[in-house]
Parts: C-alpha cells; sequence; structure tokens
C-alpha cells in the first residue's frame, strides 16, 4: 500500500477507489465468564470500505475490534482477510495496523523511531523501514516533525503519528478504537479528514469503533449499529438514519419522538394510524401489520411540524409548546402532549413562537418509520 503513498505522482487526492482488502466477520462469539460480549456477530467490511462499528457503552464494539485484531480468541466463529482465515495467527501477524484511543506512542523515541518500531520488529532491511517511514509520516503529514519526540507534540499530531505508525506495516486491515476520543473538537476534525483523504486516496480498508453517532454518520461508509453483543442494523449512515431497521436504532442514530397508537386500517401504501395523543395519520410501511396492532411511530424532529392552536385538522394533535431554541437558521421546539414529549425541528422563520396552546403534525413530506409496539424494548 504505502508504494502508493510514496508515488509523488499522487499528490492529488482522486475518487474513491477500492483498492484494499476484504474482511469477513463470521459468527463470532465472544464470552467472558458467563457473560456474552459479542453474541454471534457477522459482517463484511468491502475492500477500501470504512465500517464503522457504533453503538453505546459495553455494547461489544472493542471486543469485537481486538477479535479481529488477534488479542481476543472468539469463543466461535472466524474471521477471514481476502477470503483467507486468520484466526490462527497471532496479532502481529495478521496484516492489521490499529489505532488506540490513546496515542500509545514511545516517549523516549523520536516520531521517525516510533514508526519504525513495528517494522524493525518484522526485521525488514534498513533502507526498506527508512523509506516505509518517510512515506508513512508523509501520508499523514509529519515528516517535518521526524526527529521530534511525542510530548513536543500536540495530542493530534501525535494521533497522526499512531496513524503512521500503523500504516507503515502496509496493513491489508486498519482498525480504529475511537482514534478520536481524547482530541478537542478542532484537532479531532483535522485528524477525521486526514484519515478520510487516506482512505479515498489508497483505498484502505477499515473499521473504526465510536460511540459518537455523527463521526460514524461522517466517516463511514456504511455503519453496524451494535447493542448487547449483537448488531441490530447494517447499512449506509443515510439509509440508517432515514429507515432505522429497529426503534433502538431510531433513538440511538439522531433523535426520534416514539408516538405510541393503533393500527385502524390498510391505507395506499401503508396504514391509517390512530395515535394516543389523539390524532389519525396516514404512515407508509413496508411491514406487515393487521388492523388492530399496537404500533409505535418514530419520526424524526425535522418529522413534525408546528400548527396553530384553532387548526381543525384530524391529522392534527393538541400540544403545548414548552420552549424554542433558535438553532443557527433552524428553531427546535420542545413540545409535550400530554405524557408525550417531543422534539421539533423547523427552519427558523421570524421570532421564535411563545410558549402555549399549539397543534402538531407530519410535515408533508415526513417519512416516519412504524415498528409494533413490541419492539419498542
Ligand atoms: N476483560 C473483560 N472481562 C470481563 N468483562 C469484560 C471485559 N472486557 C469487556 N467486558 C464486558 O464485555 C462487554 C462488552 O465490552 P466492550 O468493551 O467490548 O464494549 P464497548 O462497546 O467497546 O464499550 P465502550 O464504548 O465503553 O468501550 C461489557 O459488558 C463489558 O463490561
Amino acid at each position: 500500500m504505502l508504494e502508493r503513498i510514496a508515488s509523488p505522482a499522487e499528490t492529488t487526492a482522486g475518487p474513491a477507489t477500492p483498492r484494499g482488502h476484504r474482511l469477513d466477520i463470521d459468527g463470532v462469539r465472544v464470552r467472558y465468564g458467563q457473560s456474552v460480549a459479542v453474541d454471534g456477530v457477522s459482517l463484511t467490511v468491502e475492500p477500501g470500505e470504512i465500517l464503522a462499528l457504533l453503538g453505546p457503552s459495553g455494547c461489544g464494539k472493542t471486543t469485537l475490534l481486538r477479535t479481529v485484531a488477534g488479542f481476543i480468541r472468539p469463543d466461535a466463529g472466524r474471521v477471514t482477510v481476502d477470503g483467507s482465515p486468520i484466526d490462527h495467527l497471532p496479532p502481529g501477524k495478521r496484516g492489521v495496523g490499529i489505532v488506540f484511543q490513546s496515542y500509545a506512542l514511545f516517549p523516549h523515541m523520536t516520531v521517525a523511531e516510533n514508526v519504525a518500531y513495528g517494522l524493525e520488529a518484522r526485521r525488514m532491511p534498513k533502507a526498506e523501514v527508512v523509506r516505509r517511514v518517510e512515506a508513512a509520516l508523509a501520508a499523514v503529514r509529519m515528516e517535518a516533525f521526524a526527529e521530534r519526540r511525542p510530548r513536543a507534540l500536540s495530542g493530534g499530531q501525535q494521533q497522526r503519528v499512531a496513524l503512521a505508525r500503523a500504516l507503515a506495516i502496509e496493513p491489508a486491515i486498519l482498525l480504529l478504537d475511537e482514534p478520536f476520543a481524547a482530541l478537542d473538537r478542532a484537532l479531532r476534525l483535522d485528524l477525521q479528514l486526514e484519515i478520510k483523504r487516506i482512505q479515498r486516496r489508497f483505498g484502505v480498508t477499515a473499521v473504526l469503533v465510536t460511540h459518537d453517532q455523527d463521526e460514524a454518520m461522517s466517516m463511514a461508509d456504511r455503519m453496524a449499529v451494535m447493542r448487547g453483543g449483537r448488531v441490530e442494523q447494517v447499512a449506509a449512515p443515510a439509509e440508517v438514519y432515514d429507515r432505522p431497521g429497529t426503534p433502538f436504532v431510531a433513538g440511538f442514530v439522531g433523535t426520534t419522538n416514539a408516538l405510541h397508537g393503533r393500527v385502524e386500517a390498510r391505507e395506499g401504501a401503508g396504514y391509517r394510524v390512530r395515535l394516543d395523543v389523539g390524532a389519525t395519520v396516514p404512515v407508509e410501511s413496508p411491514r406487515g401489520f393487521a388492523v388492530g396492532d399496537r404500533v409505535v411511530l418514530c419520526a424524526r424532529p425535522e418529522h413534525l411540524a408546528l400548527r396553530e392552536a384553532g387548526d381543525p385538522d384530524p391529522a392534527a394533535w393538541p400540544a403545548r409548546l414548552r420552549l424554542s431554541l433558535p438553532l443557527g437558521p433552524s428553531l427546535v421546539h420542545d413540545v409535550e402532549a400530554g405524557s408525550t414529549e417531543m422534539k421539533l425541528h423547523e427552519s427558523r422563520r421570524g421570532a421564535p413562537p411563545a410558549p402555549g396552546p399549539v397543534r402538531v403534525a407530519l410535515s408533508p413530506a415526513a417519512r416516519p418509520t412504524l415498528f409494533p409496539a413490541g419492539d419498542l424494548a
């Protein structure tokens, strides 16, 4: 890979070209004593793709990543790269490069020595080590800092060196374990752009562990949303946001308003649903429901619109506006209808409305998602 990184002709980023390797995780299960941390996960990461593992603390993201890296032996399942099993190989022989949350650089070594360390441990000829260190530092734009010690670098620069060290071994797969977590906002954005640039330019296959949905949305080609050791949905970020597979995904990725109700009738490409808040709304849905089924309508804040208190539309329901917060060009409304709390997101037109009685309706272009009520566990 670094021959390409080193190529002087490649000075401008081109379109994404998949030249990386394919990773398959097949039925992986990991237990710690009696508790199951990863519960039969199967995932494919396509060549040149960044797959984000996203989920709340304790859902098994890091355990899964460490299993791919070879630090944890799974109780069941297997991991292959380009179709070849790597389960029997120790971490150093798997062709995986890892970047951790803490930079994990050796403080007494220079930047160049840190990057060279893994190559020398592999007994690589000196000239090749020098070439790869230069190429890796150039890839992360840190060649001017080769002789510095880590303590003379910012956190973002240290993390770039850690990235260079991972790239220098020319890994088949790059594993990123919350690599931005210790960085402040500006440095985080810099490094995110850097990794995206390298990935797009060189077709690196990568797995990114994060609990930050914005990070997963902006960095990943696809994301796997995990919960309790299982994958709930794998799809492109926009797909996960627009068509969440479960109420958990709808709530974890983005904000959702969960409105309970009952199916009244089939209608068009979906159903007519009587909401408990006191309105009957049409909802498109590919799922099969029977008349009378209890359902949950998951609506994004931008799926709901504020109406006048006197609006007679039967598809609008009575509510009380508690607060409106201007957020740049938008307004976020905090609304309650009985015990149901809702957040609405609208573009700002003039001054925020005063708190008090209102009605709420689905906005015309809204595509909320309908789930069986039992899915809201
Ligand atoms: N070495 C261990 N021994 C026992 N249990 C562990 C060990 N490591 C992790 N666990 C448990 O396994 C589950 C999954 O942990 P894991 O660290 O993989 O989750 P995570 O999604 O990466 O969480 P976080 O975002 O907090 O890092 C958790 O319940 C955790 O407490």
